[in-house]
């Protein structure tokens, strides 16, 4: 029976935790030969041994490392078919608490990174007339969200920038396209403001990253001339 990435290859950022690692553990099972890419060393390794997939150990705030990452890619796993530009950070609460330089490293991850990593792959897709890329965005790309400022700051040119490259790219048959998922229980969260987080577990608004892997999944596997350029997933009770 055929699955629905046989024969690809999929790399996904962040993929030694949370939904990055629900990502790969779904791609896997449809199929796709699969590379982690993730600054944790330990981890990654161990995810990876677990599902029989590539551990590429990268950190993508360091540009040398993110120049040797598309070529360990196409050497170890074999090709590059999905890059999903996945990993990222949270930082939540009040302006007038907020640490700048904490600011500076999660912009210099959520936006800058993502934008790098995914300007590496790029001419690959282009050079073999197709690909697909998805950034994980969130909830937050797209409505303000009032307790986390600097971080749907983030997540908005996120947005910005996944409408603005996929029409720039769609000519060289690479697809575009961003997942938006509200609250998912990963470590993450660890850095939500703890009344928020009291809140969710009290009224159950909080989803599992397999529930965003299957989303993912979904859009990876539409026909070639359908584009999910956006899509959001949210728990049903939380109020956004
Ligand atoms: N958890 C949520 O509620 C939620 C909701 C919407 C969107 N998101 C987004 O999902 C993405 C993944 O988050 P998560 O919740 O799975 O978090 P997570 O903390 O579980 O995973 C993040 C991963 O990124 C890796 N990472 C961090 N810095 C790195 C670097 N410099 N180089 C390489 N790897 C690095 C970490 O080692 C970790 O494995 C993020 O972009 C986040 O903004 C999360
Ligand atoms: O706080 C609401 C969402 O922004 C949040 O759960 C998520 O986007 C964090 O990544």
């Amino acid at each position: 029976m055929t699955k629905g990435l046989d024969g690809q290859v999929v790399a996904i950022t962040g993929a030694a935790s949370g939904i990055g690692l629900a990502c790969a553990k779904a791609c896997v099972a449809a199929g796709a030969t699969v590379a982690l890419v993730d600054r944790d060393e330990t981890a990654v390794t161990k995810a990876a041994e677990g599902m029989g997939a590539v551990p590429i150990v990268t950190d993508l705030l360091d540009k040398g490392s993110v120049a040797e990452m598309l070529p360990q890619i196409l050497d170890r796993a074999g090709g590059l078919d999905v890059f999903h530009a996945n990993a990222g950070a949270y930082v939540g609460g009040d302006i007038l608490d907020g640490d700048p330089d904490q600011w500076d490293r999660m912009l210099n991850l959520n936006i800058n990174a993502a934008f790098r990593s995914i300007q590496a792959v790029l001419p690959h897709m282009k050079a073999q007339g197709r690909g697909d890329v998805i950034l994980t965005s969130s909830v937050a790309g797209v409505v303000p969200v009032v307790w986390e400022p600097i971080y749907t700051a983030s997540k908005h040119a996120v947005q910005a920038f996944t409408h603005t490259v996929r029409r720039q790219v769609a000519q060289h048959g690479i697809r575009v396209g961003a997942i938006l998922p509200g609250p998912v229980v990963t470590a993450l969260l660890d850095d939500w403001p703890k009344a928020k987080m009291e809140e969710a577990l009290a009224n159950g608004s909080l989803m599992q990253p397999e529930e965003v892997a299957d989303c993912v999944l979904f859009m990876l596997t539409r026909p070639r001339n359908v584009t999910i350029r956006d899509l959001v997933l949210l728990p049903n009770a939380v109020d956004l």
